[in-house]
């Protein structure tokens, strides 16, 4: 026995390993599996029987009636799959070469499963070369299976009576096993091919809203840029990192253990709702969640809800008020001053409403007012002559099953008070040229910075389009008024990072303090327009993300209102001379409409003034 040792070094280290281990090679304590343990195991390899089914098969028609019996085992050494012929199955059950028997050196001592497993690579072990003696029948050839990341997945081996010995069956074992690696390859790639394909189908379909791919561990995979500037971070920093960052745990948990295809997950910071979708392979185990944040609107703009926040006490409170509303169908009326965020809450009330059309924007202050009622109301193709003679289905029917958001109310003439009073009464609207009123389905929010009361009575607004108006009113509270100045600036300051692709710009501890003592005015645009100033100043001065007091110029606050007042005198002077005819001015200012627009709505004087003039009194 000794000479054949000495041929093979690496089997003698074999049995010696084996007497460490204290095997006895005249009797074997086997180590046997219950059904239920094998099964599991069984269950493990899965993968491996499916990927690899055909070259099992193809090895076993080449050893059919041969005497030999095809045999898998776990990397623990445990068979969980033989297949062969009796009589020689007969007699390799008497030593427990059958599924659920415990092949590891440390059981069975020196046998061509177990030291396979120990040394990682092929081995053929022959009649006395196994350790215990009621195997020196026995010729078995093993070879490690492994996956495609090299990992080991069991051990293939060949078993038969040791007189049928043939180096040639070991080559044909080994072949097999190295098939099984590549099948495995090409399995895994077609599953993960699939898996990508329905990956980007489900991606391809929500191409406008923001995106987060994460893996079964919530871990990000992908995401685009509308999801970075969410998480507040760059693309690159958010992959590799855990969802719970940024998501409620307790959601995350939910998402990771559904059965549910579709289910939703909460951020923490603004307790905005994702929407996720997951992506499962064939075993229903969980590839990729999708996660989405569902914009309803066609022109997502600024006043996107989700990129918003709200740590002011004060603020919250009408946050959480109109959500709560957000179900229902009433009109609400909401009240603040320039800048204050009623269009950005209009759009949160659409956006958590589950109405499936889409949020129509209307400023009532920059319509003039004999095309108002058309662009509401739409007209018929053949109304009018020239360039609108298609027809327009008008911003009311846009908004059906959606949300028509009325901003600057208070600026709706008379007589188009009258016609929208109609609307909210009966529902109906009959465009312009058509006898046949429709039915509309929409949620009205209306918005206005002036005090309507006032205008009651005034007899520029009419009372009962003002009750029925404000139904549900919300008020937003000014920025002077507002607790969360610094996170609003921080807020700012991470979005123009973004937009500028570079490190989060940061303020140090006295500026801080400053835009904490700062007499903020009511506009929140304001402390946009200053921090946007201070990042330019450091970033395109400085190259740096460091801002500092200097950077802020709120000292100079005061030269700059004179400025804007300047401004002011300006615009109000070149409207006068249009007659109100707000392109013209546009045009004449040498601006475009828009910012003429946001000029306008920047002075609270201006707008005072534009009304009047379309009231006719001055
Ligand atoms: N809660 C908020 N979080 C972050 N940014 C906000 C928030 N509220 C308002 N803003 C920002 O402040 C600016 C003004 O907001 P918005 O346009 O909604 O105000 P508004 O009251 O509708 O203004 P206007 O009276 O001029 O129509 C916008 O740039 C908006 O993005």
């Amino acid at each position: 026995m000794g000479s054949i040792y000495d041929k093979d070094r690496q089997l003698e280290i074999s049995w010696e390993r084996s007497q460490s281990y204290g095997v006895d090679p005249s009797y074997v304590d086997n180590d046997l599996l219950t059904g239920g343990e094998l099964k599991d195991r069984k269950e493990r390899l899965q993968e491996l029987f499916q990927a690899c089914s055909p070259i099992l098969e193809q090895l076993y028609s080449q050893l059919k009636h041969s005497l030999f019996t095809i045999i898998v085992a776990d990397p623990d050494g445990y068979i969980v799959f033989n297949r062969g012929d009796s009589p020689f199955l007969q007699r390799a059950k008497k030593v427990w070469l059958d599924a659920g028997a415990n092949w590891s050196e440390n059981v069975k001592g020196t046998n061509a499963i177990g030291t396979a497993i120990y040394e990682n690579r092929s081995v053929s072990v022959v009649g006395m070369q196994h350790f215990t003696q009621e195997n020196h029948f026995l010729t078995c050839y093993s070879s490690p299976l492994y996956s495609p990341a090299g990992e080991l997945l069991g051990i293939l081996d060949v078993s038969g009576d040791a007189r049928r010995h043939h180096p040639h069956t070991f080559g044909m074992v080994v072949a097999a096993a190295q098939a099984c690696q590549s099948q495995l390859l090409f399995h895994g790639a077609k599953k993960e091919l699939t898996l990508a394909i329905q990956e980007t189908e489900t991606v391809s379909q929500k191409l406008n809203q923001p995106l987060i791919s994460i893996d079964q561990n919530a871990i990000i995979q992908q995401l685009n840029q509308k999801a970075a500037q969410i998480l507040k971070q760059p693309i690159n920093e958010c992959i590799g990192k855990s969802l719970s960052h940024w998501f409620d745990h307790h959601s995350i948990d939910h998402l990771l253990t559904t059965q549910d295809s579709k289910s939703n997950i909460r951020m923490k910071a603004n307790s905005n709702i994702w929407m996720t979708e997951a992506i499962k392979d064939d075993r229903q185990k969980l590839f990729r969640s999708i996660l989405s944040l569902p914009t309803k609107s066609h022109n997502p703009t600024e006043n996107d809800p989700a990129q918003t926040t709200w740590e002011c006490d004060k603020a919250q409170r009408v946050l959480q008020f109109a959500r709560h509303t957000s179900k229902t169908d009433t009109t609400m009326l909401i009240q603040g001053e320039t800048g204050t965020g009623k269009d950005v809450i209009a759009q949160d009330i659409h956006h958590t409403s589950e109405r499936e059309g889409d949020f129509i924007p209307v400023n009532c202050a920059a319509i003039p007012e004999s095309l108002i009622e058309s662009e509401l109301f739409g007209f018929q193709k053949g109304t009018f002559t020239g360039a609108n003679q298609k027809g327009n289905i008008g911003k009311i029917k846009a908004a059906h099953k959606g949300t028509l958001f009325l901003d600057e109310i208070g600026e709706m003439p008379l007589s188009m008070q009258t016609v929208l009073l109609r609307l909210l009464d009966n529902k109906h609207i009959t465009p312009l040229g058509s006898h046949h009123p429709e039915p509309v389905d929409v949620r009205i929010l209306a918005a206005t910075n002036r005090d309507l009361t006032n205008d009651i009575n005034e007899n520029r607004f009419r009372k009962d389009l003002y009750y029925r108006l404000s139904a549900l009113t919300i008020k937003l509270p000014p920025l002077r008024n507002r607790t969360d100045v610094l996170t609003l600036a921080n807020h700012f300051l991470e979005k123009m990072s973004l937009e500028l692709n570079v490190k989060q710009f940061y303020v140090d501890d006295p500026t801080r303090k400053q835009i904490m003592d700062h007499q903020w005015p009511g506009n929140i645009r304001e402390l946009q327009h200053t921090l946007r100033q201070a990042v330019y100043q450091a970033y395109f001065m400085r190259e740096s993300t460091h801002i500092k007091k200097e950077d802020l110029q709120l000292n100079e606050q005061q030269s700059q209102d004179d400025a804007n007042g300047t401004e002011h005198e300006r615009i109000a002077a070149v409207i006068n001379e249009t007659n109100g005819n707000l392109s013209r001015a546009a045009k004449l200012l040498g601006i475009g409409r828009t910012t003429l627009y946001r000029k306008i709505s920047l002075y609270p004087q201006l707008h005072q003034r534009i009304s009047q003039m379309r009231r006719g009194s001055l």
